[in-house]
């Protein structure tokens, strides 16, 4: 299968993609609809014999199976032992999920209502800070504890009609320090969300708030609650039950903004709207589960990218959301997608017979245009684009604005596309009085290969149901990419020895420990620390 898929990407280095277009409906025949969104993929050079290879490659990897396995909640993240459910988070007029024979839907809606009473009560101001009502809310957590919810809070900002919303991640002092600054304690909640309530930097930061709290509030703990996998930790903690959300360990962090993880995001947009974003993944979840291939949203999205990085070798891939509230889009698919896929085992220990995942990385559009733009279309390595659009903006008085940034987005993939031979470059210099030498030279800096692929995904407008979708979208992508590729998409083991490694350096930047068995270079920065400043 790999061969053939070779074969074709060797076979289809030397054609336009222009060129596809010449025969039938290409923009029709490779592209697909789903809820209002239209997923575009004619721009990238695949044929129909490609994708039927493609979609045979997923038959045959065993992407039906795998899917249900992971419906049903079978454990299919084999090296933790756990079951993948967050499809269970949002599946709120389903039927029953059951791990180990037990189903967990009771305890997910139970816990959502729970979340929604909350939300009520500190949105209506029933439930108050010791100096009235919350205006701020603070998220203390990372990764996926923390890039859900702050991409979430930022791209549905039109929706946010509850308290302000702050997120706290990076152990740098400098962060919880400036969030804090403007805020007032007595009118705060401080959301302390962590699966496991043990990770260094939220439990770091969640301690200076309590600290910050404590200063100007009689009974800090009243304003914190928690959100975590581990409710020993959090009783331990001070935090009362009454403000504890628990999920389970069958919700991976970064698939974790549809359940408690999502606090933040609920209390800032309402219990409505953040029903709506969970509908919009619940139907991504439908269709994913019960679309032909061919018309399959996540599948297709999936097959292009193995295409563009496996078969092709393109290292990365870039995610640009013409949309300035998905600011945060791209991080929140690079721990989505790298984190998830970037191993190089398979599921049974052995070295991959394919490489695995690319870089992904992105700004917003039109930002990008001013800055990176120049290597995506004139430098010497392909990167394959991932345009998002939506046909109507939030501020209709702007509406020649969002033109304009629409005008720009369906430019740029037609440029990656076409791009502008050495031909029509010398024409432009010819305009513009050149000859000869210079105007051979001048022209040569002009020319674009084009040729270049790009998808986009188009929608209607960024309302929490379209965002529920794109979320789901992404997140099925990656099962997709990562059953193709054989590996266990939903563990994580590559975070850890940095971890403990900073453990065990803090000892020795205090000097309690001298550098005995490090490297030289790690000692030469160790002291360095210690010879300027390091407290
Ligand atoms: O939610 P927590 O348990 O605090 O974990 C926060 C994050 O840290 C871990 O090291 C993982 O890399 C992430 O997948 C996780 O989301």
């Amino acid at each position: 299968m790999w061969d053939d898929l070779k074969r074709r990407g060797a076979a289809a280095e030397g054609r336009e993609i222009l060129s596809l277009f010449e025969e039938g409906d290409r923009a029709a025949s490779f592209s697909a609809t789903f809820g209002g969104m239209l997923f575009d993929y004619s721009k990238t050079n695949i044929d129909d014999g490609t994708m039927a290879a493609l979609l045979r490659l997923a038959e045959e990897a065993g992407v039906a199976d795998r899917r249900a396995a992971m419906m049903s909640g079978e454990k299919i993240n084999e090296t933790e032992g756990r079951a993948v459910l967050h499809t269970a988070l949002r599946n709120l007029d389903g039927g029953p999920v059951r791990v180990d024979g037990r189903d967990v839907m009771p305890e997910v809606r139970a816990t959502l209502d729970r979340m929604e009473d909350f939300a009520r009560a500190l949105r209506s101001g029933g439930f108050a800070g010791q100096g009235g009502p919350i205006t701020d809310v603070v998220n203390i957590g990372i990764g996926g504890s923390d890039l859900g919810p702050v991409m979430a809070v930022q791209a549905l900002g039109p929706y946010c009609d509850g308290p302000r919303c702050h997120f706290v991640s990076n152990v740098d002092g400098a962060h919880v320090h400036d969030v804090l600054e403007r805020l007032d304690p007595t009118t705060t909640l401080v959301i302390v969300a962590s699966k496991t309530f043990t990770t260094i930097e939220t439990m770091t930061n969640a301690e200076t708030a309590r600290a910050w709290m404590a200063d100007r509030v009689r009974d800090p703990g009243a304003q914190f609650a928690a959100l975590s996998s581990n409710r020993d930790a959090t009783a331990a903690w001070g935090i009362d039950e009454s403000r504890v959300f628990g999920f389970e360990d069958w919700v991976g962090g970064r698939y974790s903004v549809w359940g408690p993880i999502g606090l933040s995001l609920m209390l800032a947009v309402g219990p409505e709207d953040f029903r709506a974003f969970l509908r919009g993944g619940q139907a991504m979840d439908r269709h994913f589960r019960e679309a032909a291939f061919a018309g399959n949203l996540p599948v297709l999205l999936a097959l292009v990218g193995i295409w563009h990085n496996q078969v092709l070798g393109y290292p990365t891939r870039a995610v640009l959301p013409y949309e300035q509230r998905l600011l945060r889009l791209p991080a929140y698919l690079q721990q989505l997608e790298m984190e998830s896929n970037g191993k190089s085992v398979a599921m049974d220990g052995t070295p991959l017979e394919t490489p695995a995942g690319p870089v992904v990385w992105g700004e917003p559009g039109t930002n990008g245009q001013h800055a990176f733009y120049q290597l995506i279309h004139q430098g010497t390595q392909v990167v394959p684009c991932e345009f998002l659009v939506g046909a109507e903006g939030h501020e209709p008085a702007l509406a020649h604005q969002h033109r304009l940034l629409v005008a720009n987005c369906l430019a740029q993939s037609e440029a990656l596309l076409r791009g502008r031979p050495l031909g029509q470059a010398r024409v432009l210099m010819a305009e513009k009085g050149l000859e000869g030498d210079e105007l051979e030279r001048q022209a040569r800096h002009r020319v674009f290969p084009g040729n270049r692929p790009s998808t986009t995904l188009a929608y209607p407008k960024l309302t929490p149901e379209v965002l529920g979708m794109i979320v789901a979208l992404y997140e099925h992508r990656v099962f997709v990419e990562g059953v193709i590729l054989g590996i266990n998409s939903y563990d994580q083991w590559g975070v850890e020895l940095g971890k403990e490694l900073a453990l065990a350096l803090d000892p020795v930047l205090q000097g309690q420990k001298d550098t005995a068995g490090k490297d030289g270079s790690t000692a030469a920065l160790v002291a360095y620390m210690r010879d300027h400043g390091l407290g």
